[in-house]
């Protein structure tokens, strides 16, 4: 064993650079430098961040803003090696297979695993067929090339880390990833993953907005550098781990990361709480014309839908908790309704396909298994019904981006006069629950409401 270990980090997008590498940063400061991050992309379309990246030796400058507005600005220093993409992912497998790599972490978006709403992998999705054939369009196929190396190359054994927004995000993408070999037909390096490799559960946790030009422009005022991978994100950060690293990990609890047996309650609470409460006010807010989520938080009505939600259907299903759930919820709210953060509705809305099985559907689910009507959260899937109507009209003011839409059957469906029956009978996002009569008519009076409020959005939606 060298005394030096990489962390390869597979998804350069901008929370990676908020997030994971700020920890390492930090760590580093404190005069740890046996660990750094080797930083590549599946997908080319980071290929413009990676060069650039690379050009500045894998330094830019990480912006942050506190709730009152202050600002802070740090060179980050843990990306010591940028690899470059190709359509073979040619530098990923090279770094993947040496043994220094001890920790492969990934963020590839919550449409980026392919779940259906019983957790297991959706073949159906051309993506995950076109790699199950050979192609690398996922993490699935990515790491299956990756790993196919590693074995050839010795074998050494490796941690699995999914930093992405996803519940039991580490569980979920290994019962996902071992179906995507057995699919494959590729026993052996299923079972040499079972043996080799751990994927411990994570709750990862900052508000990264995209960076847009002003964060350069900033970011060169404060600090003098021209930076062209300038990153910018709230200053309130956490990270909570289960500490099962196969193959040793940096020191992570000397930089505030918690290690923890079971991130149960923590990520139940994010991905309920934040989660889909963040994509409930970014759907709501689109439909009544606003563009960030600030803004939209801050509406009265929206402020009370997420409140409700919150209170009614989500602290009776997660209680009891080791955690403060209003508390988290009162400072979760707070943290939207940052005026100096500006995310974009686009942002928070997107993936909602994945988000409403994953986020949302559990919920609906333990209501009515205790005999609650969940009538707080069928406004979510409300929401994101008349926001996919504006979207299958041409009627929304940006790209709605989401990683599993097909965008054609999906607008046929809408052309249609059920296309509200049809929504709620998918039982892609909705399970068992497309087929109850009750559920369908909870949202579809849900809708009836929103319908009304829209036509009048300073009105409290409890009073129409
Ligand atoms: N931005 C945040 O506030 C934040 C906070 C916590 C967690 N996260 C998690 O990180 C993820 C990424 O956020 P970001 O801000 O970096 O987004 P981003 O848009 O900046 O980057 C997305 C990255 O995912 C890759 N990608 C997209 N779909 C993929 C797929 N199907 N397969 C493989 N790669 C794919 C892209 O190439 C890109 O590298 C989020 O979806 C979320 O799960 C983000
Ligand atoms: O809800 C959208 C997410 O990207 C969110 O910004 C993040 O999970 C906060 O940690």
């Amino acid at each position: 064993m060298t005394n030096q270990s990489v962390w390869m980090h597979i998804g350069a997008g901008s929370f990676h650079r908020a997030h994971q590498a700020w920890y390492l940063h930090k760590l580093r400061e404190q005069g740890d430098d046996s660990w750094s991050i080797a930083l590549g992309n599946i997908r080319n379309d980071a290929a413009p961040l990676l060069k650039q990246l690379a050009a500045q030796e894998g330094e830019y400058v990480l912006e942050t803003v506190t709730p009152d507005g202050e600002r802070a600005y740090e060179t980050i220093t843990s990306l010591r090696k940028i690899l470059p993409w190709d359509s073979n992912i040619s530098a990923l497998v090279e770094q993947g297979a040496k043994s220094e790599t001890r920790v492969i972490g990934f963020t590839v978006t919550e449409a980026g695993y392919y779940l259906t709403p019983e957790f297991e992998l959706d073949l159906t999705q051309p993506d995950v067929q076109a790699d199950v054939k050979g192609d690398i369009r996922t993490i699935y196929g990515a790491l299956a090339r990756i790993l196919t190396q590693r074995v050839a190359n010795g074998g050494a054994p490796v941690t699995l880390l999914n930093c992405d927004n996803l519940r039991h995000n580490g569980e979920r993408f290994r019962h996902g990833f071992l179906a995507f070999l057995t699919a494959k037909g590729d026993n052996a390096l299923a079972n040499w993953v079972r043996e080799n490799t751990t994927s411990p559960n994570t709750m990862v946790d900052r508000i990264t907005p995209r960076p847009t030009p002003d964060v350069a422009e900033r970011v060169k005022a404060a600090t003098g550098k021209e930076d062209g991978a300038s990153v910018m994100a709230e200053s309130f950060i956490q990270w909570v781990i289960e500490d099962d690293f196969i193959a040793g990990r940096p020191a992570l609890e000397k930089v505030g990361v918690e290690l923890v047996e079971s991130v149960l309650p923590w990520e139940e609470a994010k991905i309920r709480i934040l989660n889909a409460t963040h994509a409930a006010i970014a759907w709501a807010g689109t439909l009544i014309g606003l563009n960030y989520i600030d803004d939209s938080t801050r509406q009265p009505a929206i402020y009370q839908l997420a409140y409700d939600y919150v209170t009614q259907d989500v602290m009776p299903s997660l209680s009891p908790s080791p955690l403060d759930l209003a508390d988290y919820r009162d400072v979760v709210l707070a943290r939207f309704s940052n005026p100096y953060i500006k995310d974009t509705n686009q942002r928070v809305g997107a993936d909602g396909l994945s988000k409403i099985p994953g986020m949302v559907t559990p919920t609906l689910r333990e209501c009515y298994q205790r005999g609650a009507e969940p009538a707080a959260t069928a406004v979510l899937p409300a929401l994101f019904f008349l926001f996919l109507q504006r979207w299958a009209s041409d009627d929304l003011p940006y790209t709605y981006q989401d990683g599993v839409l097909q965008a054609d059957a999906l607008r046929q469906q809408f052309s249609r006069s059920d296309a509200l029956n049809a929504f709620l009978s998918d039982s892609a996002l909705f399970g068992e629950l497309a087929q109850d009569k009750a559920f369908h008519a909870l949202v579809t009076r849900s809708v009836a409401d929103l319908q009304l409020w829209l036509k009048q959005p300073e009105r409290m939606l409890a009073a129409v």
